[in-house]
């Protein structure tokens, strides 16, 4: 199979549906299946990629056809391959002939007793587009693409906006960047962007959001250090932080180190950025050496304060916890098909272990900002409330006028949740 044809994306894009089925993470298979092939095209790779991270973020689309349309499950892979075609057939109906003559060819390749029963299952499903239609409709979790769980948990805590933030968290996601004021203006930036002819424009927090996402590496000015990209939610952080020249600052949970960077991008703070991942941590480094930052890193666990802290207050911490990652699942689409109801009380409890720790650190009179990219309560509200019960010296402090912000995935931004607390002196 040449390796531009559509046949050849799908034979490997159902590869990564299938790793992802078998429980392995997506960006791990991705990044092991790239250095396998050293010699694809960006055609090939951006391909491979569009189809199976569509795939997997229409969770649950194909399973009421393939109920219906197979008496039972073809084996492995090929009841992924079959997901990827009809993933491909709703995106581009116009192209349904070719769309099943390239999923035939695609299976005739392995398995060529196959290719009878993915001709006419998928024959099947263009015939009857709107029966098909008419399924999902009827399936809850085919609606929202997401687990039913998932779904039951958010129309719990936001019986108004359930809806929506499924659907945006079912979109590809937006990109965007955020300015370097030590290097340029986000005026500045613009105007090298609008002389290039890139489409872009400023959010509320300063967060520049692109029209087009784009190679972050072909826009002018990344060289030099003048923006780095990250989710205008995240970029909150900096500015509901707070931090002041001259203050001891910890990241507790700092990979890659966005939120890092942009503390030192905004104040010349003495920040220490902790993280558990010494792989990881050598992503903190590399973003440090971009942007011509400096901070102090190092590899340790926030709930054990004994291996790292030097017994120094901090004035501010910024715990940006291990979490459900429920709020990004648009960017790691393998996130709805790996996470498990269970999964989310296990994460709450290595979040308050994590807060416990941290406040011991903190300075009396100091502040902490508690992040997750979450949208599950147990995770967010829930938990800052039980910290508080359990912390009487605990004082909440409003954000931009509310208790406790809970962005919700929308067009603009990632889903992330925020809380500060003032350790009261
Ligand atoms: C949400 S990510 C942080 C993202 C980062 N703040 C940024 O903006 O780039 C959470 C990080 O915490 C790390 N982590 C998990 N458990 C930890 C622990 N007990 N102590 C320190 N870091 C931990 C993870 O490896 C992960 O890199």
């Amino acid at each position: 199979m040449p390796a531009d044809s559509l046949a050849y994306g799908l034979q490997q894009a159902a590869g990564l549906v299938q790793a992802v089925r078998d429980g392995a993470n997506l960006t791990d298979t991705w990044e092991a299946l790239q250095r396998a092939h050293p010699q694809w095209p960006d055609g090939t790779r951006g391909a491979v990629r569009d189809l199976a991270w569509g795939t997997l973020r229409d969770y649950g689309r194909a399973e009421p056809i393939l109920g219906r349309l197979l008496q039972k499950p073809l084996p492995d892979p090929y009841q992924a391959l079959l997901m990827v075609a009809i993933h491909r057939l709703e995106s581009r109906p116009e192209q349904s002939h070719t769309i099943v003559d390239q999923a035939v060819e695609a299976v005739a390749a392995t398995a060529p007793g196959l290719r009878g029963v993915v001709n006419g299952v998928l024959r099947n499903l263009v015939r009857q587009a709107d029966q098909a239609a008419r399924w999902r409709e009827a399936d809850p979790v085919a609606r929202h693409r997401h687990p039913d769980w998932w779904i039951a948990r958010l129309r719990a805590s936001w019986p108004g906006e359930w809806e929506s933030a499924l659907e945006a968290g079912n979109q590809h996601p937006p990109m965007a960047l955020r300015v370097n004021p030590r290097r340029a203006t986000a005026t500045q930036v613009l105007e090298g962007f609008a002389a290039a002819g890139i489409d872009a424009r400023a959010l509320d927090n300063g967060a520049l959001l692109l029209a087009r996402p784009r190679a972050v590496a072909q826009l002018p000015g990344f060289a030099e250090g003048r923006f780095s990209v990250q989710d205008a939610g995240a970029q909150w952080a900096g500015r509901w932080l707070g931090a002041q020249a001259g203050e001891r600052v910890l990241d507790a949970c700092a990979a890659p180190g966005g939120k890092a960077a942009q503390i030192l991008e905004l104040a010349d703070v003495a920040l220490t950025a902790l993280e558990l991942d010494p792989r990881r941590a050598r992503r903190i480094e590399e973003n440090f050496e971009r942007l011509g930052l400096r901070g102090e890193i190092r590899v340790g666990d926030a709930r054990r304060t004994a291996g790292w802290w030097d017994g120094r207050p901090f004035d501010r911490i910024l715990a940006d916890v291990p979490c459900s990652a429920s709020g990004v699942a648009r960017r790691h689409p393998d996130i709805k098909w790996l996470r498990r109801r269970e999964d989310i009380p296990r994460f709450a409890a290595q979040q308050a272990e994590i807060l416990d720790a941290l406040w011991h650190t903190l300075a009396p009179g100091g502040t902490m900002l508690y992040v997750t990219c979450s949208v599950f309560d147990e995770e967010n509200r829930g938990q800052i409330a039980r910290f508080c019960t359990r912390h009487a010296d605990a004082l909440r402090l409003p954000l931009d006028g509310r208790l406790e912000q809970q962005l919700l995935p929308t067009a603009e931004h990632d889903g992330f949740y925020y809380a500060l607390l003032r350790k009261q002196a």
